[in-house]
């Protein structure tokens, strides 16, 4: 599903912030990216994504080469990938209802399909009474459930989430993290970055550790 040949990634003011990346993850899998603040677990997934370009090297998604993925190409090719930020980054003036379908009215689907959708994905993080409710009347595990609906509505075949958990407590986080495993066990292949090392030992996935845009560890399922 993800591999990445001898990749860096190097930011205009000269930052190398992923140097030489070899990383392969298979299709259905569940894996964490962690390491230090500036290591370059965002980077990485905005590489993925295509928020950013890669500066060197060569990554496969989902068979893709992202080289070629290139003007109209990009928004067809990231309607297979579900992207989950930090700060949720929910539109304060629309409902959550408004906020989760976006994806699938930006994607142009029709009307009937738009509902019936975000209505299940609301249903799976536990928030479709929520529907007509505004982010601010939310606490911070909703907002961040509301904020993984909108990732999964388009059902997506990849799922990256930036510190999904970054402002929640233990339990809360806990929580989220079992929303994912379950959209993984479903199929969904989730790649998602966290500082929070004791909760993601507990998770008992691959971990993949990144020190000054290096990979210093690759977990159990080593390049192949
Ligand atoms: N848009 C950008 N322009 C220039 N440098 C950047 C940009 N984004 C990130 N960097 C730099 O690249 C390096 C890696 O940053 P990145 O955000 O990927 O790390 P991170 O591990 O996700 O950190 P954090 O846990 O703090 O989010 C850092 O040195 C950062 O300052």
């Amino acid at each position: 599903m993800i591999r990445f040949s001898n990749v860096s990634k190097q930011y205009p003011g000269g930052i190398e912030a992923l140097r030489q990346i070899n990383l392969h993850i298979e299709e259905g899998a569940m894996a964490f990216v962690t390491g230090r603040s500036g290591a370059g677990k965002s980077s990485l997934l905005r590489l993925i994504a295509l928020i950013e370009r890669h500066t060197r090297g060569q990554i496969i998604i989902n068979n893709q080469n992202l080289e070629r993925v290139r003007g109209r190409r990009v928004p067809l090719f990231r309607r297979n990938i579900g992207f989950m930020f930090q700060d949720h980054r929910l539109l304060h003036d629309r409902t959550v209802f408004d906020n989760v379908s976006l994806p699938l009215v930006i994607a142009g689907a029709r009307h009937q399909d738009i509902v019936k959708r975000t209505h299940a994905a609301l249903d799976k993080v536990g928030l479709l009474h929520k529907e007509k409710a505004y982010p601010v009347a939310l606490s911070g595990g909703e907002q961040q459930r509301v904020g993984i609906a909108r990732a999964v509505v388009h059902r997506p075949a990849l799922l990256l989430a930036d510190e999904p958990t970054g402002n929640l407590d233990p339990a809360l986080s806990w929580e989220i993290m079992q929303l994912f495993e379950q959209f993984n066990q479903v199929g969904v292949t989730i790649l998602l970055a966290s500082h929070d090392l004791d909760m993601i030992k507990r998770m008992r996935k691959r971990i993949i550790t990144l020190r000054m845009g290096r990979i210093l560890d690759q977990g159990r399922d080593d390049e192949k």
